[in-house]
């Protein structure tokens, strides 16, 4: 990411991607001369102590002084700015100054910096691995070449460049025989190096390695990057200025988990600063950087807005856990002073506010979509009815009367129902209308209201508000225009649009009446809405086609590839979890995963059966108290149900190890290994994971099951569901995955080569 702000005294001081890296690897002591080194640089970098010079045979790369020891090493991409690529003890810099690689990619157009010296030493030297054993948890076994043949022996030096492998580092990747190797050289080597070379050795076509890893970060148009224009090159560089004593030292200090907010990939920088003439649309496998990229989109859009205190800018997500979650991440990237520009809710609660607002005083109880499901079982019980089943009537009421607005009988029977599975005649539309009635009485008569309720009401005020609006608007142009200035009429009010920006996460599992009222809530503008999500991860019944809602993203829909989050391993197994299904796009159309992967690399999910319940949660004890090495907090263990929650918590408390159940607040207390029911993993994330209960009957649920028999697109649409929750589950992991079962294994399993215990 990168700024061309220059401070007042005319100097910038950049920082190259893995130089913090290297860094961090060195002494304490020396890190904080480093700290003292860029505060004094910034000010003066001709001051006589840093002995600023050119290295011999370099007329880019510059040494300064950090202290009697350490150098810095700064490439000068002109003027006074400067690019921190490495800091080095004095005995190593000049050794073997014709090793020191950088130039400017011609493929990518980056800036690029690499000592061959240590990457010789350290890669080519290393062991090959002992042969890995046959354990479900060991690392991955890659099938391997016969000892003297090279991974990438197959292609051209000029073929390798052309897919923007770093030409100084090729003649090495040539002579790589292991994997190893391979991920010793990656460790070193530029980001995108390493990204297609990982693409390679597994086994993708070159064509494809093109097509989906160098073409979305090459140079744009026929050109070729300028190989002496150095600022432009480092605008396409992951470098980060360094603007004041503090921003070095959290890049330093938080490590892995601060790079986010520094280290934008080239296509996340893409989206996020782009100009998009309507709705946008970023979707993309987990861990990809959806959640970072709307975060960054929303500084990007604030960074935008002329002075003041208003807050134009709404950023929204399914539940309050995820917004809280926003919260700090937004308050940790852009400081107090982008969050006072923006309005962080989630959308139930933005449509509560919206009813509120219209109503007050109203004070009926929300309730969800499975409390909603027992009250219509209950009708039906009191009823004495048994032609409908409450599943049935609960998802008519939601998805078409609801979902649709019906507002009367009469509309009831001219309404589509396209897509419900089951036909209903006229007869069944009288019966099914006066049964949704009895059920909007009980609710009203017992002060409850449903959250889809709710979403639908306020989706017809904003709308109606927005009509008002547009109304005051002709109005005033046809008297000549005054001001662009809203007055609600008598009221002395101001009447205006909400929001002018609005960015969405977890777009996949909004319903219709969201859309509706957030689409009502801004005008339609450039750059009105923003939204991310991945319906491979939808996990509530919500399917929409975004178009006919009025949030129309043709033309302005992309997709990120790369896994930040998971290992390979672990992301192979979870994409073996959704096999054979398809998934929607948010607008009719259909996506997939293709070129979803990742660069890092780990243990092979560990897959564990046992005869029962009892002792499967013997294992998960057993995991996680292998598990030691960890905070514990780094620890989630997900399950199928709220009885199994309770019966890990308490399993886990009798063997002294202390845990927290998530709620739908989050965590309930900060210490302790999490537990939760799949739906309350979406969007977090652990260092190490074990799913449990991951059997038939429970992953999917046995009524599941019920519905092949009546309601073929219902049926779908469930099973489609409990695959999501799984792999939603599943690629919550960082470093290791441990799914367990008893009894009957998961057919959701059988893609990872787990077997059925039945005949
Ligand atoms: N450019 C980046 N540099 C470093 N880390 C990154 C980068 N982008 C994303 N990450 C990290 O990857 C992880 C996943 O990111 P994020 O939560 O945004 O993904 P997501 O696509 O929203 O995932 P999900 O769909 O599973 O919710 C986070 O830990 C995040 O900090």
């Amino acid at each position: 990411m990168t700024s061309t702000g220059k401070p007042a005294t005319g100097v910038t001081l950049r920082l190259l991607d893995k130089a913090d890296r290297e860094i961090v690897k060195l002494d304490r002591a020396i890190v904080g001369a480093v700290y003292k080194f860029q505060h004094e640089f910034r000010k003066n970098p001709e001051a006589g102590g840093f002995d600023l010079k050119p290295l011999k045979g370099h007329e880019r790369l510059w040494s300064a002084r950090v202290n009697r020891e350490y150098r810095a090493l700064l490439l000068r991409l002109g003027g006074n700015d400067w690019l921190l690529v490495s800091v080095k003890h004095r005995g190593h810099v000049h050794r073997n100054l014709d090793r020191l690689a950088y130039g400017i990619n011609q493929v990518t157009g980056a800036i690029e910096y690499v000592d061959l010296q240590v990457v010789e030493e350290d890669v080519l030297r290393r062991e090959a691995p002992a042969r890995p054993s046959e354990s479900s948890s060991a690392p991955e076994p890659a099938p391997r070449p016969a000892a003297v043949e090279t991974l990438f022996g197959q292609y051209s030096a000029e073929r390798l460049a052309d897919l923007g492998v770093a030409e100084p580092l090729i003649p090495i990747v040539l002579k790589l025989t292991t994997d190893d190797e391979l991920l010793g050289l990656a460790e070193y080597a530029p980001r995108h190096t390493g990204e297609v070379l990982l693409r390679l050795r597994d086994g993708v076509p070159y064509e494809q390695v093109m097509e989906e890893v160098t073409e979305p970060v090459a140079v744009e148009g026929a050109e070729k990057a300028d190989p002496e224009d150095w600022q432009a090159a480092v605008d396409r560089s992951q470098a980060v200025v360094i603007t004041d004593d503090e921003s070095l030292q959290s890049i330093l200090e938080e490590g892995d988990f601060g790079r986010w907010k520094v280290f934008l990939h080239p296509t996340q920088e893409k989206l996020v600063h782009r100009s998009y003439s309507g709705p946008a649309r970023v979707g993309g496998g987990p861990g990809t950087g959806k959640t970072i990229v709307a975060l960054h989109r929303v500084k990007y859009l604030v960074d935008q807005l002329p002075p003041g205190h208003s807050k134009p800018v709404l950023l929204t997500t399914f539940n309050k856990n995820l917004a809280a979650d926003l919260r700090t991440r937004l308050i940790s990237l852009g400081g107090p002073e982008t969050l006072a520009r923006v309005d962080i809710m989630h959308v139930d609660q933005l449509a509560t506010r919206v009813v509120s607002e219209s109503a007050p005083g109203n004070n009926k109880r929300r309730i969800d979509d499975t409390q909603a499901l027992r009250e219509w079982r209950q009708l039906l019980v009191e009823a004495g009815e048994s032609r409908w089943d409450a599943e049935f009537l609960s998802d008519e009421w939601n998805q078409v009367i609801l979902g649709q607005a019906v507002a009367s009988r009469a509309d009831y029977f001219r309404v589509r129902r396209a897509g419900r599975g089951r036909s209903v005649s006229r007869a069944d539309r009288a019966e099914i209308w006066q049964l949704a009635e009895r059920f909007t009485q009980r609710l009203e008569v017992k002060g409850l209201e449903t959250h889809r309720q709710v979403a639908e009401r306020a989706a017809q005020l904003e709308i109606a508000r927005k009509a008002k609006i547009e109304e005051r608007r002709r109005q005033q142009e046809q008297r000549g225009g005054l001001d662009n200035i809203h007055v609600e009429s008598g009221s002395g009010a101001w009447l205006r649009y909400r929001y002018r920006h609005i960015v969405v996460d977890e777009a996949q599992d909004l319903g219709a009446a969201h859309w509706k009222m957030l689409r009502a809530m801004v005008p339609q503008d450039a750059n009105d809405i923003f939204l991310v999500g991945d319906t491979h991860q939808r996990i509530y019944d919500n399917q929409v086609t975004l178009g006919s809602l009025g949030v129309n993203i043709r033309g302005r829909s992309a997709r990120l590839t790369l896994s930040y989050r998971t290992t390979r391993e672990i992301l192979r197994a979870a994409i073996g979890v959704l096999e054979g299904t398809d998934y929607d796009d948010l607008d009719g159309g259909t996506e997939d995963l293709a070129g979803y992967r990742s660069v890092l690399h780990g243990f092979r999910p560990s897959l564990r059966g046992a005869e029962s319940w009892d002792e499967e949660l013997d294992l998960v004890v057993e995991q996680v108290q292998a598990w030691h090495d960890i905070p514990r907090e780094s620890v989630a263990i997900c399950v199928p149900t709220n009885e199994k929650v309770d019966d890990v918590v308490s399993r886990l408390g009798r063997r002294g190890i202390m845990s927290t159940k998530i709620t739908s607040e989050g965590p309930r207390r900060d210490e302790g290994v999490h537990v939760g029911t799949m739906y309350r993993f979406k969007g977090l994330e652990y260092r190490r994971m074990i799913i449990a209960g991951v059997s038939e009957g429970l992953v999917p649920r046995s009524s599941v099951d019920a519905w092949s028999q009546t309601d073929r697109a219902r049926y779908k649409r469930e099973l489609q569901r409990a695959r999501s929750l799984l792999f939603v589950a599943a690629t919550r992991a960082r470093d290791a995955l441990t799914i367990s079962w008893n009894g009957e294994p998961s057919r959701f399993l059988r893609p990872l080569g787990v077997r059925s215990t039945l005949r």
